[in-house]
């Protein structure tokens, strides 16, 4: 049974898929201060959130057993991405499911502030009928800057036009074709500032993004010009906005979002020309409950298939792409469990990936991510995982390095993992058949075919008669039968290898034994993670035994 947390207010309706699933128990706690919810966040698996909790490190050193952190929205500055990575959580949200409502608001907050509307509004009401201090612009003609063409940013610019506006878009993706095809004009932040009637923001808040908008941008635009911030409090500078209104040089503001919430600033929001609303862009019934169910439907996707669709902190690729990866992942860190083995305890400070064939055309980070995690999880058994296995092999201080070959190794995909640690070294190379699925076909610099299995006995022994039928029948008196048996040599005579797969695990007395034939001089049990134990992010090999 899954536990999850929902803090904030998210939709029932939404969160239906998850009440109803006989593995998930959800509780709720909506208003609790962060202090408090680092007493009980050790009891989850998984948290619901919108912007109003923060998820900080301190809250995730007390989250043990928490594995997946989801945003009911958009934006992730509420919670600390990198020390979720950490610790090995994976963050989601959810992209694309409240842009109409952001979209919309935008657009309700531009109007009201080129019509006054909310300030008419508040005169109305307390029974003064004012008809002559309200006079407002049109957006017909005008010119509109949209700084972030995203998901947000492209559909504003949609409507804009339907207004009759002439738009300007900025940002590092926007393409001239596409701008073309949305009949829009790519500019520069400068020619925006220069030329906007009207300027909107829908970036992220980021180290790029913070103080974009400042008093050396402010300087730059046109006088009259009105803002419309809907994105993220801070992208532009309150007290320079502040300070352009009351020079007179910008007009007005409308503002969703800010740097601090629930927003205090007097000088905002005592200011006649600065129309606010408490960050209600994806506040709509149809946003709320979109987000949470997609949310909802990924928790359990995760948890029950660990297929991972809108993680911002792992590779995003395609349903397309993890298909055809799919066969690859357990053989990946099979290889990565099988390679470091072979090092015999010792851990690698260099690791080599190579893929040949069908591979070099593919996205394959998650594949090499998997590969590393193999690797690293034999010592570092389950605090490894697909999401924090980069940062674990940094601070290890393990280099890594991948190659795509465009040469051909004789399969039509192929992929090499050498590890090595001063003079020791070791290499795995395999392939996965069509038809025949995954097999090992390389180990160090020997050629084998063997299916990777559970308990696997890797022999090192001279070239000579009769080796085979030695190990087979003394495996025979311990009762312990051979799935599978390979030889592999480089030349006749020379010393040669042998792999088996077991049906059981052989314990260390079976080992020494075996060291005990003439002509043997090595004998390692490798273990593998069975195929029931592969878990996109737990995996937990066993130590292995060598004698
Ligand atoms: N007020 C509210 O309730 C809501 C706010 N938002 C916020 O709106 C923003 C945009 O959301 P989406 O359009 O869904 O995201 P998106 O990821 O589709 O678009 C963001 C765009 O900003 C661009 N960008 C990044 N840095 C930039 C820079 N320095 N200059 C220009 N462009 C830059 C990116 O290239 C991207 O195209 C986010 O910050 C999100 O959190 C989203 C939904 C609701
Ligand atoms: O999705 C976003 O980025 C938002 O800002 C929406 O925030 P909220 O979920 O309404 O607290």
């Amino acid at each position: 049974m899954y536990k999850i947390l929902v803090t904030d207010g998210i939709s029932d309706t939404g969160l239906k898929s998850l009440f109803d699933h006989p593995h998930f128990v959800v509780e709720r706690q909506p208003t609790l201060p962060t202090v408090e919810l680092k007493n009980i966040i050790g009891d989850y698996d998984a948290l619901i959130v919108r912007s109003q909790t923060k998820v900080t490190e301190e809250l995730l050193e007390a989250a043990d057993k928490l594995r997946v952190i989801a945003r009911a929205g958009v934006g992730v500055d509420n919670i600390d991405v990198n020390a979720a990575t950490r610790k090995g959580i994976i963050v989601i949200n959810a992209p694309g499911a409240n842009t109409i409502a952001a979209t919309e608001h935008t657009l309700a907050m531009m109007l009201s502030l080129a019509r006054k509307i909310p300030q008419a509004h508040e005169k109305t009401v307390s029974g003064i009928w004012d008809r002559n201090s309200f006079k407002g612009v049109e957006l017909y003609k005008k010119t509109l800057g949209v700084i972030g063409m995203g998901k947000i940013g492209v559909e504003v610019a949609k409507r804009a036009k339907s207004f009759g506006m002439n738009i300007l878009g900025f940002d590092p993706y926007l393409t001239e074709e596409r701008a073309n095809k949305l009949g829009i004009t790519k500019a520069s932040l400068d020619i925006i500032a220069q030329e906007s009637d009207f300027i909107t923001v829908h970036t992220p808040l980021t180290n790029d993004t913070r103080g974009l908008i400042n008093d050396e941008y402010l300087r730059k635009t046109k006088k009259g010009v009105r803002f419309v911030n809907c994105a993220r409090g801070g992208i532009i500078d309150e007290k320079a906005l502040v300070r352009a209104i009351q020079e007179g040089h910008v007009a007005g503001a409308a503002l969703d979002v800010f740097e601090k919430e629930p927003v205090a600033n007097p000088e905002l929001l005592q200011n006649p020309n600065i129309i606010v609303t408490p960050h209600l862009g994806a506040s709509t019934v149809e946003a709320q409950e979109k987000v949470a169910e997609e949310v909802s439907a990924e928790i359990i996707e995760i948890f029950e298939k660990q297929s991972i669709q809108n993680a911002v902190n792992m590779p995003q690729m395609s349903g397309e792409t993890q298909a055809k990866l799919q066969p690859y992942l357990l053989l990946g860190d099979q290889m990565g469990q099988l390679v470091v083995q072979l090092l015999k305890g010792n851990a690698p400070a260099k690791i080599e990936i190579n893929y040949y064939g069908d591979l070099i055309g593919e996205d394959t980070e998650l594949l090499t991510r998997t590969l590393l995690k193999g690797i690293l999880s034999y010592h570092l058994s389950d605090s490894v995982n697909l999401i924090n296995v980069l940062h674990l092999l940094k601070e290890q201080g393990v280099s890594y390095n991948v190659q795509k070959n465009a040469t051909n190794k004789g399969f039509a995909n192929y992929m090499e993992l050498s590890v090595s640690q001063g003079k020791d070294s070791a290499k795995v190379g395999a392939t996965v058949l069509n038809g025949y699925g995954a097999r090992i076909v390389k180990i160090n610099q020997y050629r084998i075919d063997i299916k990777p299995e559970k308990h696997l006995l890797y022999v090192k022994h001279q070239d000579m008669p009769g080796m085979i039928g030695k190990v087979g029948s003394l495996l025979g008196d311990y009762q312990i039968n051979i799935g599978t048996m390979q030889v592999g040599r480089t030349t006749i005579g020379g010393e040669a290898i042998m792999c088996l797969t077991l049906d059981k695990k052989v314990d260390a007395n079976v080992l020494r034994a075996l060291t005990l034939i003439d002509g043997l001089n090595e004998a390692q049990l490798l273990e593998l993670a069975s195929v029931d134990s592969f878990e996109a992010g737990r995996v937990k090999p066993q130590k292995v035994e060598s004698i």
